[in-house]
This record gives C-alpha cells, sequence and structure tokens, in this order.
C-alpha cells in the first residue's frame, strides 16, 4: 500500500518559512507550490496542505489533515479536538495584556469594566473568568496595537515577541498570559499506518531538535587536570579522549548543551583548557 500523510502548515506569514526549514532538516523538501493550495513532499511519504494557519485546526480536527504545524496560540484558540504532539521551538512569542505607557496598572483588577481588543477573544475569555474578571471583549482581526491610541479600547491583549510594536503604539506590557511557539498537532483517530508514519517523523524532529540544543565540542586539556575537565563535559556517554601528539596534552571530543554553554566554556578555560572549538551539531541520535 502507498499511504501517505497529510500535514498541513501555513501558507505563508511568520510560520511558513521556519516550517519549511524543520521538514529540510528532517530531510523532506517541500516545494511552496506557488499559488497551489498542496504539495507533494521529497524525502518522506508525505503530502502538503499549504493553508492559513486559523484553519489548520479544523481540517486536522476532521481529519482532511492528519497533522499539522501551527502555533500553540491558535491551536488554543480555536479549542478544536486534536492532539498536541510536541512543540518546535520556532515562531516563540507570548500572548500578553498591555495598556498605553501612561497608564499605572495596578494588577488584574485593574481590568474589570475596561475593553480589551483582542485576536484572540476565546483565550481571553478563558483568562478573564479563571480571575473572576468582568471585562469588554473586542475582537478584532488585525492591528489591534492601534486601538487605544484611537479610543477604540482601554486595553489589549495581543502577541508580543521583541516588544518593537507596542513601543511604537506607547504601549507597555504589564502581563504575560501565556506563551507560544509552533507545535505539531494531530487527528486524534489516525489509523496504525499513519500513526507509524508520525513516529517517524517525530524520530527525525526529535534528532534535529536535540542537535540545535546541542553543540560539538573540541579542546586541549593538560593531562593533570584531565579529569576535572571531563568532569564539565560529560557528553553523551563519556567525552572521546585522544592523546596529542605533544607529551602530557590529550584532545577532548564532547557534546555541550547551549543553554549551559557560556557557563562551561568559562569553566574549562579556568581549568586550563586549551583551543577550544565549538562547532554545530547537523542531526543527533542518542
Ligand atoms: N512577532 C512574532 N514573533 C514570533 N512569532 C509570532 C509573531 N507574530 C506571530 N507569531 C506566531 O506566528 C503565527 C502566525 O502569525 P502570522 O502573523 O503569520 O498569522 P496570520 O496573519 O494569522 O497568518 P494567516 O494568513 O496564515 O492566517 C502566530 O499565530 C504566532 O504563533
Ligand atoms: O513584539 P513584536 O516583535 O513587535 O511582534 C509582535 C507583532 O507581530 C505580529 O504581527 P506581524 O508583524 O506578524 O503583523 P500582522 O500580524 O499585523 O500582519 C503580532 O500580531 C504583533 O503585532
Ligand atoms: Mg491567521
Amino acid at each position: 500500500m502507498n499511504t501517505k500523510i497529510t500535514l498541513a502548515i501555513q501558507k505563508s506569514g511568520r510560520l511558513n518559512q521556519g516550517t519549511i526549514e524543520l521538514l529540510s532538516r528532517c530531510g523532506i523538501k517541500v516545494s511552496n507550490g506557488g499559488n497551489h493550495l498542496k504539495a507533494l513532499a521529497e524525502g518522506f511519504p508525505m503530502e502538503v496542505l499549504l493553508l492559513r494557519d486559523d484553519d489548520i485546526p479544523q481540517y486536522v480536527a476532521d481529519g482532511v489533515a492528519d497533522i499539522g504545524i501551527l502555533g500553540l496560540n491558535e491551536v488554543l484558540e480555536k479549542g478544536k479536538d486534536v492532539e498536541i504532539v510536541r512543540k518546535l521551538g520556532f515562531s516563540r512569542c507570548r500572548l500578553s495584556i498591555a495598556v498605553p505607557s501612561a497608564v499605572s496598572y495596578t494588577g488584574r483588577e485593574w481590568l474589570s469594566g475596561k475593553r480589551i481588543a483582542t485576536s484572540y477573544p476565546e483565550i481571553l475569555r478563558s483568562f478573564l473568568k479563571e480571575n473572576s474578571l468582568d471585562a469588554e471583549i473586542h475582537t478584532i482581526s488585525g492591528s489591534v496595537e492601534i486601538t487605544p491610541g484611537i479610543g477604540m479600547a482601554d486595553a489589549i491583549f495581543e502577541i508580543v515577541s521583541s516588544g518593537g510594536t507596542l513601543l511604537s503604539n506607547n504601549l507597555k506590557e504589564v502581563d504575560v498570559i501565556m506563551k507560544s511557539e509552533a507545535v505539531l498537532i494531530a487527528n486524534k483517530n489516525l489509523n496504525q499506518t499513519k500513526i507509524e508514519l508520525l513516529k517517524k517523523l517525530e524520530f527525525r524532529i526529535e534528532a534535529v531538535r536535540k542537535a540545535q540544543r546541542n553543540k560539538y565540542i573540541l579542546l586541549n586539556a593538560p593531562k593533570n587536570r584531565l579529569n576535572e575537565i571531563i568532569g564539565l563535559i560529560p557528553g553523551m556517554k563519556s567525552p572521546t579522549i585522544l592523546p596529542l601528539a605533544q607529551e602530557g596534552w590529550f584532545s577532548l571530543h564532547s557534546v555541550v548543551n547551549e543553554d549551559d554553554f557560556w557557563e562551561v566554556i568559562g569553566k574549562l578555560k579556568d581549568a586550563g583548557a586549551e583551543g577550544i572549538l565549538v562547532v554545530p551539531i547537523e542531526k543527533m541520535v542518542i
């Protein structure tokens, strides 16, 4: 049988590039299809639907697409019955309450009785309910940041990333309500063949994500401080150690997590490591 898994991705916009890049790192080439809404993938038994991100949860819930990639914010906003398979680490942003810079925001109770403009009314509604707040929700589909300036709203609930859009509209972020990033979602009733394909795709994504979170590190270490240095970079199992041509020195190869990277480098230098090289990892399978 010649089964393919159908993946829905954003046709154009903030998620498109990150999605195509991730798939490409997974060895899956998707032509952007020009004006077409369907594309074939090379390197994986997959068909790709190119859609507006708002429509992806519905397509996946209905089984028109088996899986989809979109922002967690949009998944939660639409509230469709889909499985969130995993986070993907790109298109990171947050959904926040922002108010005009001059406002002295005293806390969430300040929002009571106010008009809040947003493109995410359902997430906002849940937030207000959880906090027993009564506010007016004004739903608009774009340019939310201009609404306080033109007297349409007292506050906004919008996506924030660098904060640049808020700043240029004289607004300040006062409360982060949720963090978002691109996620992989799946239909809850996939057949066994498609579950197997999804597992294969997840395996590739995991290898790519691990590689992105880690760096390969090579350094020279003096023999008398070898154990101390090994303790700093334990690696996947243990570091590779090779003797250098120069007596009393060794070359150490290992893996270091991106989060600890700068701290570890400092400690390695203090421990006498020299000639430290750090290189990106293409794929990582443990
Ligand atoms: N400034 C940002 N930084 C990081 N991620 C963002 C940013 N803005 C939006 N995103 C994420 O990217 C997703 C898509 O944003 P985009 O602006 O492309 O949506 P859209 O205009 O609704 O697109 P579409 O035309 O497909 O409906 C958002 O739902 C959010 O998860
Ligand atoms: O904090 P920042 O880095 O400024 O990013 C936040 C802005 O980015 C997104 O809009 P986008 O730029 O995609 O424009 P659009 O949705 O209005 O097309 C989002 O809707 C915010 O307005
Ligand atoms: Mg959209």
